[in-house]
């Protein structure tokens, strides 16, 4: 894995968009090494917002993060570069590029490590290679090497952008709604392979939607209402009318 260890620290964070929306409200979370956080709450209860301020997709208004006691909120340059390679986003509608090969998704993960010229002309490195296959037989998916990524179905391709993240040899997997467009069965080989890498050492902060999901593979489950933390609970805590609470309507939400 990576040069950290995976720990994430957010002190008094928010996160306000120029059109005065709140995106996050003072948050405070300590998350260590080897966590599986799942974070839920209602439609724009600022999940998204949360994990994009973690790896800097946004600035934040107020306070800091501290990955590995590195503040990533005032990284610039190459620190900034560093630390997000030791970070793996996941994404809902996976952004692979649909009419490459599975193969070249996959090393696309690896392009933060080439030249604008190396990578631009697929030089990717026999050890990379090597990789790439093992991170696609670690997800079930290495007889696809060759296959367009558009003849995948959702559920494979989101197992390609996995095998595709752990190119970076991340300590952290952020993963915003990753099975939010999948059937029930694919949806379980996503969350297990979301397992698998936990299972290997690394942080994973997931977003979701279904309280069944984050009872089933968390360690410690979030919740986030109008911006605010209402809620943290390792899971043997978490009581099932606990969600009550964190997904009360507050007016303004589905
Ligand atoms: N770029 C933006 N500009 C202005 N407001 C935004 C922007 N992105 C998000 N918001 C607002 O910030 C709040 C939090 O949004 P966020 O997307 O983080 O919620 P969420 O919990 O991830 O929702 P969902 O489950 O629908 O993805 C919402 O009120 C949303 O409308």
């Amino acid at each position: 894995m990576g040069n950290g260890v995976g720990t994430i620290k957010v002190n008094d964070v928010s996160k306000i968009y120029p059109n005065g929306t709140i995106g996050l409200d003072h948050i405070n979370l300590d998350i260590q090494s080897g966590e599986f956080v799942v974070i839920v709450g209602l439609s724009g209860a600022g999940k998204s917002t949360l994990l994009r301020a973690i790896n800097r997709l946004h600035d934040v208004s107020e306070g800091e993060i501290l990955l590995d006691g590195v503040d990533i909120t005032k990284a610039k340059g190459k620190e900034l570069r560093q630390q997000r390679r030791n970070i793996a986003m996941i994404f809902q509608n996976f952004n692979l590029v649909k009419r490459a090969t599975v193969a070249r998704n996959v090393l696309a993960g690896r392009v933060g490590y080439y030249s604008t010229f190396r990578s631009t002309f697929g030089l990717f490195s026999k050890e990379d290679k090597e990789k790439a296959a093992a991170n696609l037989d670690r997800v079930n998916m290495l007889d696809k090497y060759y296959t367009r990524a558009d003849e995948l179905s959702g559920g494979q391709q989101q197992r390609v952008a996995i095998a595709r993240s752990m190119m970076q040899s991340p300590n952290i997997v952020l993963a915003d709604e990753p099975i939010a467009s999948l059937d029930p069965k694919t949806t379980k080989m996503v969350m297990d392979d979301l397992q698998h890498l936990n299972d290997m050492g690394m942080t994973v902060v997931v977003n979701l939607h279904s309280v069944e999901l984050a009872m089933a593979y968390a360690t410690r489950i979030v919740g986030l209402r109008g911006g605010k933390l209402v809620y943290d609970k390792p899971i043997a805590e978490v009581n099932a009318d606990d969600f009550d609470g964190i997904y009360a309507e507050t007016g303004d939400e589905e």
